[in-house]
């Protein structure tokens, strides 16, 4: 057994007791779990304060003085112990309102204490309310320096952990296993990187003698943590093409006679270069694992149809799969359209789809006669199976896993279908790195030629007879209008009144311009009614809440108004933005706000002015809500980085991404002598099965 598996309870100090808190409170069952219980910040003890430098907003401070009178003051639940503590510069006030009883026995006047904790003013006099405080001992006075914050057991509960009760622990623990902590990373890259062993790195995270060899140690795990995501990704990578026999997808007679007669545009140079790119996987007899990025509007459904129409050239049908019913939606009416010119069979699978046209649907899925299934989850249900299933696009919105992906390999076909994920939300290159490295990547960085690029303002409330003029004015040029309203998941009928409240607002305004509504609490066949009397220009204004987020698409539409937009994200106001500018007109944003805004709330704001780019977006939505949130709820915590920071440590994750590439080219098998510590270390954390493997194998 590996020594850091040993239980924790036999660790000095723990005990049955406090094992079974750690087990249960922190997750901590060995002597590994506690190493690797890391301390979220230092506190900097090196520093003694006097009394009198003391000033009002000042974090926290350590004094060295003693106690000159103790009190208890008040009754009941107003009862406190008030302590004057003095050290010559000034004196202060120490003050407890819970656990006096206790606290006045430890006490003693006249003896030497460190202090430590937050300064406030009250009455004019300055107090620590609950400080930390211990009888001064030369060992205590030496050892001051950073100080570990360790996250503690409850602490409502009576038994419970305490930071330095933790610490106490790690002091042990370390003795016991200082000789026991090897080296995780080839010797050559600590020399590349100058960093420093593990050992250090270990010790350093939990107790640093200063900041600059806390900074070394953290430096050093973050890029082990993110080398090994990289490692592991690019080894399944790598495996993949080696492991997994793709069909060979060559012949496009039917793509040809779609070019020369049915192509409605010009494709861009972008769509044709991720074509190339995608035509070569597919022929290439290896499995494809490709990432489509491609801006709003930038024309990504014709490249997945055309996708589609090589698989179906070679004898294979293609699925599209998509995260909710109204993506799936969209998707299915803008392949059909293409598909109808060819007369290719094309059928739509969700959970609505009733029990009888799924019958028909499975059926042609399995006899071949059905080419193309445009759907959302229920797609890889086990009844679900294809006679030959050659390609399938995943609209992924980061909603699906890689579990999710292998699940469709699984369906009947000669080899694993190609994969082709697509997103409309660009996200930034480290955050691909990271959640899609084990995918090649390509981008559609152009967008079709005549867009004039959107005009975006940013309204008060206060200018609403300026908008009101405005949309008026677009309308007379015979132009539509969008005027969305947030959707608060909380509270549907709040969102519903907002919206009629508004609508009727729209109402008063424009009494005799035909409007549409359309709102989440809708029947599909009203909803689609109402979407419908748009797209066919019957209405000129839609008032909506953002289910019109993704994939409508009006191009005549040239208004987007987006009401409260500081209730929005920035990859959704966006995403919004994106339903206009799909035509040749001159199109317009305009965020409507109330005056008072949060700072991040402003900076959302500027940024849509300033910039149409998504991809300066994603950047910038990453640096305000952290990788978490950006790629959404399933995605936050499934890389569970203990130390690294996706919206923060750019350079690291490239330079792990890097060192990871060139140990895998060098030795793909991890065979080297050298490459024995990857191997060891790569087996320890899939035993572990820590959270971020599940993600990435
Ligand atoms: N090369 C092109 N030239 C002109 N129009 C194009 C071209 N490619 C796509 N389009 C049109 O641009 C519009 C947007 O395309 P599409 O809906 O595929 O975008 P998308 O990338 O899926 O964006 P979104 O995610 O916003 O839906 C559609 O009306 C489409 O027909």
């Amino acid at each position: 057994m590996n020594y850091f598996d040993t239980k924790i309870e036999f660790l000095k100090g723990v005990g049955p007791q406090r094992s079974d808190l750690l087990n249960k409170e922190l997750d901590i069952f060995t002597f590994g779990d506690l190493l690797q219980h890391y301390p979220f910040r230092h506190e900097d003890r090196s520093k003694i304060y006097q009394i009198r430098e003391i000033h009002g907003d000042m974090p926290f401070v350590q004094l060295k003085g003693s106690i000159t009178n103790i009190e208890t003051l008040g009754e009941g639940r107003k009862k406190r112990l008030v302590a004057r503590f003095t050290d010559g510069s000034g004196a202060i006030e120490l003050i407890w309102f819970q656990g006096v009883n206790w606290v006045v026995k430890k006490l003693k006047p006249g003896v030497q204490y460190l202090v430590f904790g937050k300064p406030t003013f009250f009455n004019s006099r300055i107090n620590i309310t609950h400080p930390e405080y211990e009888v001064l001992t030369e060992a205590n006075e030496q050892n001051r320096g950073l100080q570990p914050v360790y996250s503690t057991t409850e602490k409502l509960k009576k038994k419970f952990l305490d930071s330095k009760a933790i610490a106490k622990l790690q002091i042990n623990l370390l003795k016991e296993v200082h000789d026991k902590i090897h080296e995780t990373l080839p010797s050559y890259l600590l020399e590349q990187y100058k960093f420093v062993s593990k050992r250090e790195a270990v010790i350093g995270a939990h107790f640093p003698k200063n900041t600059q060899i806390l900074q070394k140690a953290i430096a050093r795990l973050k890029f082990e943590e993110l080398f090994y995501v990289q490692l592991k990704l690019l080894q399944q990578k790598n495996n993949r093409t080696v492991r997994y026999r793709g069909q060979v997808l060559s012949r496009v007679p039917t793509l040809n006679e779609f070019y020369k007669k049915h192509l409605p545009f010009d494709l861009t140079d972008a769509q044709k270069r991720v074509i190339r790119e995608i035509y070569q996987d597919l022929k290439s007899g290896h499995q494809m694992n490709r990432l489509l990025q491609g801006d709003v509007g930038s024309g990504k459904t014709i490249v997945a149809f055309i996708c589609m129409l090589i698989a179906l050239d070679n004898e294979a049908q293609a699925c599209m799969m998509a995260p909710t019913e109204i993506l799936a939606d969209q998707h299915y009416q803008g392949l059909k359209e293409f598909a109808d010119l060819l007369g290719i069979s094309i059928a739509k699978l969700t959970g609505s789809t009733k029990s009888s046209e799924r019958k028909k649907i499975f059926a042609g899925l399995l006899s071949g006669e059905l080419k193309i299934i445009v759907g959302t989850h229920a797609l890889i249900e086990d009844t679900v199976d294809f006679q030959n299933l050659g390609l399938c696009v995943i609209d992924e919105q980061h909603r699906f896993g890689v579990a999710q992906r292998a699940k469709l390999w699984k369906k009947k076909s000669k080899a694993s279908p190609h994969i082709l994920v697509m997103t409309a939300t660009p996200i930034p290159r480290t955050l691909a790195m990271t959640l899609y490295g084990d995918l090649d990547v390509s981008i559609i960085d152009q967008l079709p030629a005549g867009r004039k690029p959107i005009q975006t303002m940013h309204w008060y409330d206060s200018q609403r007879l300026k908008l009101w003029g405005f949309i008026k004015e677009q309308i007379q040029l015979g132009r539509q209008v969008y005027i969305v309203y947030p959707l608060i998941e909380e509270s549907e009928t709040l969102d519903y009144k907002n919206l009629m409240d508004g609508y009727e607002s729209v109402d008063r305004a424009f009494p005799e311009i035909p409007k549409s509504v359309v709102h989440g609490k809708m029947k599909p066949q009203d909803k689609d009614f109402e979407m419908q009397r748009f797209v066919k220009g019957e209405t000129k204004i839609m008032v909506a809440t953002t289910v019109i987020e993704v994939g409508v698409n009006v191009p005549n539409a040239s208004v987007m108004v987006i009401e409260n937009a500081e209730k929005f994200g920035l990859a959704q106001l966006h995403q919004l933005r994106g339903r206009v500018g799909r035509g040749a007109e001159q199109s317009y944003c305009i965020l409507m706000t109330k005056y008072k805004l949060s700072k991040d709330g402003r900076v959302r704001l500027e940024t849509m002015v300033k910039t149409n780019n998504g991809f300066e977006i994603a950047d910038v939505d990453l640096k305000l809500r952290g990788p978490g949130d950006l790629s959404g709820t399933q995605q936050s915590g499934v890389l569970d980085l203990k130390f690294a920071d996706l919206a923060k440590d750019n350079q690291i994750i490239k330079e792990a991404r890097e060192a990871a590439q060139s140990v895998i080219k060098k030795d793909p098998d991890l065979q080297q002598n050298e490459h024995r510590v990857i191997t060891k270390q790569l087996s320890q954390l899939m035993k572990k099965g820590a959270a971020h493997w599940g993600r990435i194998s």
